[in-house]
């Protein structure tokens, strides 16, 4: 398989990030104007950066897309997404569906898109347990129905139940050969 990039979509709190931690690629480390949650670091788990930043990266032609998503503005910036278009070594991100639309639409057959899935109850158990208020959890849920409905164009769906992380590792993990990791 020539694939360079593997994309990670789902719902809010379905895992996406938990088994893209579990694939063990380098990651694309996307921008986001949302604020750090705790435990976070700048440059690893996002480039963090006033929306102005963002909307001047925009403006400058820098980001190969970006994306409002529930009142904060995120993006791939181009020079990381050309990085594993040129086959710089196989790396892994995490889009929202609009994201995944156009890594998909630039990459094609390289892009290995793997959908995440979990039941609505689990990711709303989730995103408590991660310290989000009422507000938050109904405005992240609002596009579950969406964000599930999404997964249909991916390549592969992984549920990630509750009780199930182990088994949906497993997965990700027998995915490591068929991609040409050791
Ligand atoms: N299968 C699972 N069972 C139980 N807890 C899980 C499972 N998968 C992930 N979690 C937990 O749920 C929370 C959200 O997981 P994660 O950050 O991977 O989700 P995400 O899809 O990347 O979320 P978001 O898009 O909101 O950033 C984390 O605390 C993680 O440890
Ligand atoms: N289209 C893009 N979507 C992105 C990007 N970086 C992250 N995301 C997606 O945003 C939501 C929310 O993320 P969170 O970290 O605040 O929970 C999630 O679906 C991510 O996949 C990006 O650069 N472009």
């Amino acid at each position: 398989m020539n694939i360079s990039l593997v994309v990670f979509q789902g719902p809010s709190a379905s895992g996406k990030t938990t088994l893209q931690a579990l694939l063990g690629l380098p990651r694309i480390v996307t921008w986001t104007s949302r604020a750090p949650r705790e435990g976070e670091i700048d440059g690893v788990d996002y480039h963090f950066a006033e929306r102005e930043t963002l909307e001047r990266m925009m403006n400058e032609g820098k980001m190969l897309e970006t994306s409002e998503y529930r009142g904060h503005l995120y993006g791939t910036s181009l020079a990381s997404i050309e990085a594993a278009a040129g086959g710089d070594g196989l790396r892994s991100i995490v889009l929202d569906p609009s994201g995944a639309r156009v890594a998909k639409a630039l990459l094609g057959e390289r892009a290995l898109m793997l959908g995440v899935s979990a039941l609505r109850a689990e990711c709303e158990a989730r995103l408590l347990a991660r310290g989000s208020d009422t507000g938050q959890i109904t405005a992240r849920l609002a596009g579950y129905d969406e964000e599930i409905s999404a997964l249909e164009s991916c390549d592969l769906i992984i549920r990630s139940g509750e009780g199930a992380l182990e088994r949906a590792g497993e997965i990700v993990r027998a995915l490591r050969p068929m991609l040409g990791i050791k």
